[in-house]
């Protein structure tokens, strides 16, 4: 299979001098298209800054990363914002949802700056919320939410594009372990059905045997085995 994400040597510190912290040290990666991959490891272990790195939200301060061949890590601020536009699904750990909207809108906020056809908008806002098991909830603002259901709008802001490549980090971070375990299956047949990639962090031992690859950083490098 064709890795459709290559990151090759990779390391990033933040600071400069004696206040500098290395968070990751040569970190490779092979990401196959349409599989559902965990990146696992401890608080702190650099999972959350080494999603940003492959998001182009940040540079590596050393090494390369390749996304359908191109080598994303030099790419500009436009090439980068461009990139995560019309190709990357992003799920933040804090959502990011806008609290003035309601469920529908917010997913709606996410279609508007892809390239998805206005006239598609209303199938994909429907089919998304149905997904992560929402349908109750449409006309609901993010504060009459729990938390457990903010994270799958934020889910379903993501996957409503249909994305090449969806960067999740602790997507179940906020779900009971059957929610947790729906969501799951709910990656595995975007992956199966619509060819998507997905990488995503996770503490959680329970869904990982439910992923086709995880890799396990211990304080900045990818452990041997795992
Ligand atoms: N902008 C920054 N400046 C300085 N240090 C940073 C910065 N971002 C992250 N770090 C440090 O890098 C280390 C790794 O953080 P990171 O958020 O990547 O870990 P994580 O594995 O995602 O943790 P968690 O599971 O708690 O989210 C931490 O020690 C953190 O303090």
């Amino acid at each position: 299979m064709k890795p459709i994400l290559k990151v090759q040597h990779v390391a990033k510190s933040f600071g400069k001098g004696n206040k500098e912290i290395q968070v990751l040290q040569n970190v490779n990666l092979a990401i196959n298209e349409s599989s559902l991959t965990a990146l696992k490891g401890r608080s702190g272990s650099g999972k959350t800054t080494l999603l940003n790195l492959i998001g182009t939200l940040d540079k590596p301060s050393e090494g390369k990363i390749y996304f359908q061949d191109n080598e994303i890590s030099q790419y500009s601020e436009k090439q980068s914002s461009e990139l995560r536009r019309l190709n990357f699904g992003i799920i933040f750990q804090s959502y990011g949802l806008i609290p003035l909207l309601t469920v529908a809108e917010n997913i709606e906020f996410g279609l508007r700056i892809t390239d998805v056809p206005r006239k598609e908008w209303k199938k994909r806002i429907e089919e998304s919320i149905d997904l992560v098991g929402l349908t109750k909830r449409v006309k609901h603002r993010p504060y009459e939410l729990s938390g457990g259901e903010q994270q799958r709008v934020a889910i379903a802001r993501a996957i409503a594009p249909k994305p090449s490549l969806i960067l999740a980090d602790e997507p179940t971070a906020e779900l009971d372990s059957y929610m947790a375990f729906r969501m799951i299956q709910v990656f595995q047949e975007l992956t199966q059905n619509d060819k998507i990639t997905i990488l995503m962090t996770t503490h959680d031992p329970g869904i990982l045997e439910m992923l086709d690859d995880v890799y396990a950083l211990e304080a900045g490098k990818l452990a041997d085995d795992y």
